[in-house]
């Protein structure tokens, strides 16, 4: 029979166990109105993402916006659904792969890596559990935001700060707080530009299209913002561009309120009816390509850019698996989880030796 003072079997005898957990937004299970309304439902009840007050809000919510966008959103979720399920699963999903490789392959083969979905599914808690049920007493948290917003990166960590207050036994927690300006990350995304250059020359402009969040957030004090123009200047500075031929937009706005401007469409609208041939144009607030970059940037925008004059509308994936990106990832990990490692992580040259054997070993997984 065990005693009183006995040291809890998580400890006894075992090093402590770390984990890193991914986390992305969430999307829907299924391109339908039936499973999009629960998953809009839990999104935008969250008070970080729509900060209007709570009475009029839900009257909105409930009364209007469930009644009409899960059937809109579901038509455009089914024109960029793949036979893997929603993109922005199915990248984060091979994100999370392949990060376990490279940091396997960075001879940190005793971390657990997951990863989960703000709202909807893997949950946050369910993900929390698995680490629990595994061992895991420290805890990393990525929120896959590469710029910091209170709607966005706040509250992945309000929902793991809600998660842990039912533990008795807390973990270690440390988190990511945003990469905007990483180097690792402005490389990964500059070297994707210069290969879509390498293969289609290159355009007019480089139009870097953000997600967009309410003017509001911006005069209180959010610094996403100034998160977005930073990673613009470093990436045109990084790929040596004169900076009149670089454009810094925002999109996906949601609602009546004024958004931050200028807003994408308009932007290449004017650009396309002012006589300006061709655009490039790649999302780098988001890390995975997803209803956002593939539905409103590449369709939609494509549209209107040509339907205004422009000629020649090239789209720039977002990094998804891209191996630059999945090693600024691991070297990103590697120093936030510092003195929690169980070896010293190797130095960059060879990291970068190891990267495409964990790139094979991770895309076989
Ligand atoms: C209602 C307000 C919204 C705020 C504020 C907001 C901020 C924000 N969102 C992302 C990243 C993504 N958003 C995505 C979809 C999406 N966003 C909103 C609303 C707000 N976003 C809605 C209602 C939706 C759902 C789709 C729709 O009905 O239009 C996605 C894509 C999800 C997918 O399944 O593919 C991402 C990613 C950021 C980075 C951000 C603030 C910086
Ligand atoms: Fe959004
Ligand atoms: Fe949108």
């Amino acid at each position: 029979m065990s005693q009183y003072w006995q040291e809890p079997a998580y400890t006894h005898g075992t090093a402590p166990r770390t984990g890193v957990l991914l986390v992305n937004l969430g999307t829907p299970t299924a391109p339908t109105a039936a499973a999009l309304r629960p998953y809009l439902k839990e999104f935008l009840s969250d008070p970080r993402v729509v900060e209007i007050p709570r009475p009029i809000w839900w009257l909105i919510l409930n009364g209007i916006i469930l009644n009409t966008r899960p059937a809109k959103s579901a038509k455009k979720y089914a024109s960029v659904w793949t036979s893997e399920g929603s993109p922005l699963k199915v990248h984060t999903e091979k994100q999370a792969k392949l990060l376990a490789g490279f940091l396997a392959q960075a001879g940190q083969r005793e971390l657990h890596v997951s990863w989960a979905m703000r709202y909807g599914q893997p949950s946050i808690r369910s993900q929390l559990d698995a680490m629990r049920a595994a061992g895991c007493t420290r805890i990393l948290v990525v929120p896959l935001y590469p710029q910091y917003a209170a709607s966005t990166t706040a509250t992945v960590v309000d929902e793991v700060a809600n998660c842990l207050r039912h533990w008795r036994n807390l973990p270690e927690v440390r988190y990511v707080r945003s990469f905007g300006d990483d180097p690792g990350y402005i490389e990964a995304l500059a070297a994707s530009v210069r290969a879509h250059w390498q293969r289609n020359g290159q355009a007019d402009r480089l139009v870097l299209s953000f997600h967009g969040i309410p003017r509001r957030s911006l005069d209180l004090g959010d610094p996403y913002h100034c998160e977005c123009y930073k990673t613009g200047r470093l990436l045109g500075e990084a790929l040596k561009l004169a900076p009149e031929r670089l454009i810094v937009s925002f999109q996906s706005r949601f609602g009546k309120a004024e958004w931050l401007k200028p807003y994408t469409q308009p932007t290449l609208e004017e650009l396309g009816g002012s006589g300006v041939g061709s655009v490039d144009v790649m999302c780098p607030g988001f890390v995975s390509d997803c209803l956002e970059t593939l539905e409103e940037i590449n369709m939609e925008c494509r549209e209107a850019f040509l339907h205004a004059g422009g000629k020649q509308f090239s789209y720039i994936p977002c990094l998804n698996e891209n191996q630059p990106w999945i090693e600024a990832l691991t070297t990103l990990s590697l120093n936030h989880l510092g003195n929690w490692l169980s070896i010293a992580p190797p130095d960059a040259a060879s990291l970068a030796r190891q990267a495409s054997r964990a790139r094979e070993l991770g895309a076989g997984a």
